[in-house]
C-alpha cells in the first residue's frame, strides 16, 4: 500500500530512445545547457523524470542530491554509464564496476595515481612540457591554445602512463582517440556515417593497440625484469594475489587503460586552456600568479627542474585552476543507475533507472557561491568553508576523481612555463560551446610573445 502512494518524479520520458538527448546536446552546444537546466529547476523542482541516451532518467540537482549520489557505496546507486560510453570503453572499466571489483580496479590505478608515486614523475612532465613549448610555442606569434594543450596533456599520459615516447604509434593512438572520444555523448543507434559508429571502430583499433602493448610489457616483465613502475600497464600487470596470480584481467586493464587515457587528458587539457583565458581577462589575477611564480623561478637556476616542495608553493595558482574548474567544470555531469527502489524528495526513483547529475548548476548556486558569476580565487582559499558536495568538480565520495592529484601537478607545471615565458593577448571572444567537453570559440587563439629562453 505504502509504494503506490509514492509518485514519479514530474516530467516527460519524451519520444521514446531519443527522448530529451539532442535537446540536451543541442543546448550544450549552444552554451545554454546551463540555462536548460534551470528551466526544468524551476519548472519541476529539484528532482524530475527525462530521458536521456536512451534509458528513462531521473535528473537530480541540489546539495542534498549530491550527497545522496556521491556518498552511495553502490548497494542503492551504482555506477553506470549511458549505453554509448559502456560500448566505446567497454564493460569491465573502473566506471562501470560496484563493490568489491571497483574497489579492486581503484587500489590498482592508486598505486600509480597516489602523490607517493606522482611525485617521482615530476621530472617527467616537466620535460614533456618544456620539449612541447619548445616545439609548439617558441618563435611563433599566434597559436590556438586548445589543440595544443590536448596534444600536451595526452603526451604526458603516453609518456608517464603507457611508456610510449613520441613517434608514429603516438600519433596513431592519438588520431584514434580523438574519433573515440568524439562519440561518447551520443544516442546509441549504431547507423553507418554517424558519431557513434566512428567511435565504435575507433575503439576496436585502440583496443588492438593495447592488448599489443600488454604483449610487450608482460615480455618485458619476464625477460628484461622490467620494474612494475615503469608504467600503468606493467603496474597493473604485476600485481598478484597471494598465489601469484594476476588480480586485473587483461580485458580489465584494456578497458581501464582507455578510461585513463580519456578521463586523464581531455579534462586538464580544457582546465589549463580556461585558466589562460581567465588570466588574459582579469589582469589583477594574471598579476598575482606571476608573482608567484616569478618568485619560484628566481630561486632556481636556469634549466634547474621544479620539485615537489615548488609546488606546494603555489598555492595561489591552484586557487585559480579551482576556480576555474568552478565556473567551467570540464565536466558537465555524469549518471549512475538505481539498484533498488529510492525515495527522494517525495518521489520515487524506480529500480533500474538512470540518474543524471550535473556540476554547473550547483556550482553557479547563490547560497553556496555569493555572486556565482565573478572569477574569484579567493572563495578558495579556506577550503573547508567550502561544504561538502558542493565542489564538484571532482565528483565526490568513494568514485571522486582518483587523478585530481595528477591534474594539480601537469597543471601547475604548465602555467608555471607558460606565464614566466610567455605573455598572451586573446584573439577571440569569450563564449564557449560544449562538445560535450568545454570549447572556447575557434579553441582559443592567442597572440603571444616571448619573455625569456625556455
Ligand atoms: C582537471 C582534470 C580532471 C577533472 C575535472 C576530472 C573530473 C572527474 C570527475 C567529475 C569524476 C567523477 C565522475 C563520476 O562520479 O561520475 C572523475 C573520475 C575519474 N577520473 Fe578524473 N578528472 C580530471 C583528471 C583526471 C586524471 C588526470 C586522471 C588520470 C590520470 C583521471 C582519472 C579518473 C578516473 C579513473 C575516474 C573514475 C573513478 C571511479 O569511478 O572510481 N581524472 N574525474
Amino acid at each position: 500500500r505504502r509504494k503506490s502512494t509514492k509518485k514519479l518524479p514530474p516530467g516527460s520520458l519524451g519520444i521514446p530512445i531519443i527522448g530529451q538527448s539532442l535537446g540536451l546536446l543541442r543546448a550544450m552546444r549552444a552554451n545554454t545547457a546551463e540555462k536548460w537546466l534551470e528551466q526544468r529547476i524551476q519548472k519541476y523542482g529539484p528532482i524530475s523524470k527525462l530521458s536521456l541516451f536512451g534509458k528513462p532518467t531521473v535528473f537530480l540537482h541540489g546539495h542534498a542530491a549530491n550527497k545522496l549520489i556521491f556518498s552511495s557505496d553502490g548497494s542503492t546507486i551504482a555506477a553506470k554509464q549511458t549505453k554509448s560510453i559502456r560500448m566505446i570503453l567497454g564493460d569491465r572499466s573502473i566506471l562501470e564496476l560496484s563493490g568489491d571489483d571497483h574497489q579492486r580496479v581503484r587500489n590498482a590505478l592508486m598505486m600509480f595515481l597516489k602523490p607517493e608515486s606522482l611525485k617521482q614523475y615530476v621530472g617527467k612532465m616537466e620535460e614533456e612540457i618544456r620539449m612541447h613549448l619548445e616545439m609548439h610555442w617558441q618563435g611563433k606569434q599566434h597559436v590556438t591554445v586548445l589543440p595544443l594543450m590536448k596534444i600536451l596533456t595526452f603526451n604526458i599520459i603516453c609518456s608517464l602512463l603507457f611508456g610510449v615516447e613520441r613517434g608514429a604509434r603516438r600519433d596513431k593512438l592519438k588520431d584514434c582517440f580523438q574519433q573515440m572520444i568524439e562519440g561518447m555523448w551520443s544516442v546509441p543507434v549504431n547507423l553507418p556515417f554517424t558519431r557513434y559508429n566512428r567511435s565504435l571502430k575507433a575503439s576496436k583499433k585502440v583496443q588492438n593497440m593495447i592488448k599489443q602493448l600488454i604483449h610487450e610489457k608482460r615480455a618485458g616483465l619476464k625477460n628484461e625484469g622490467a620494474s612494475p613502475h615503469q608504467d600503468l600497464i606493467t603496474c597493473l600487470l604485476s600485481i598478484r594475489n597471494k598465489d601469484g596470480e594476476e588480480v586485473i584481467t587483461e580485458k580489465e586493464i584494456v578497458h581501464n587503460v582507455m578510461v585513463v587515457m580519456i578521463a586523464g587528458h581531455d579534462t586538464s587539457s580544457v582546465l589549463i586552456t580556461f585558466i589562460l583565458r581567465f588570466l588574459a581577462n582579469e589582469p589583477p589575477i594574471y598579476e598575482a600568479v606571476l608573482q608567484e611564480q616569478e618568485e619560484i623561478a628566481r630561486s632556481k637556476s636556469s634549466g634547474e627542474f621544479l620539485t615537489w616542495e615548488d609546488l606546494a608553493k603555489m598555492k595561489y595558482t591552484w586557487r585559480v585552476a579551482l576556480e576555474t574548474l568552478r565556473v567551467v567544470p570540464p565536466i558537465f555531469g555524469g549518471f549512475r543507475k538505481t539498484v533498488k527502489d529510492i525515495e527522494f524528495d517525495g518521489y520515487i526513483i524506480p529500480k533500474g533507472w538512470q540518474i543524471f547529475w550535473s556540476s554547473p548548476m550547483t556550482h553557479m548556486d547563490n547560497n553556496i557561491y555569493p555572486n556565482p558569476a565573478k572569477f574569484d580565487p579567493s572563495r578558495f582559499e579556506n577550503q573547508a568553508s567550502v561544504p561538502p558536495y558542493c565542489f564538484v568538480a571532482f565528483g565526490g565520495g568513494p568514485r571522486m576523481c582518483p587523478g585530481n592529484e595528477f591534474a594539480r601537478i601537469e597543471t601547475l607545471v604548465t602555467i608555471h612555463y607558460l606565464v614566466t615565458r610567455f605573455t598572451w593577448k586573446l584573439c577571440a571572444d569569450n563564449s564557449f560551446s560544449r562538445d560535450p567537453m568545454p570549447v572556447p570559440t575557434r579553441g582559443l587563439p592567442v597572440q603571444i610573445m616571448q619573455m625569456k629562453p625556455l
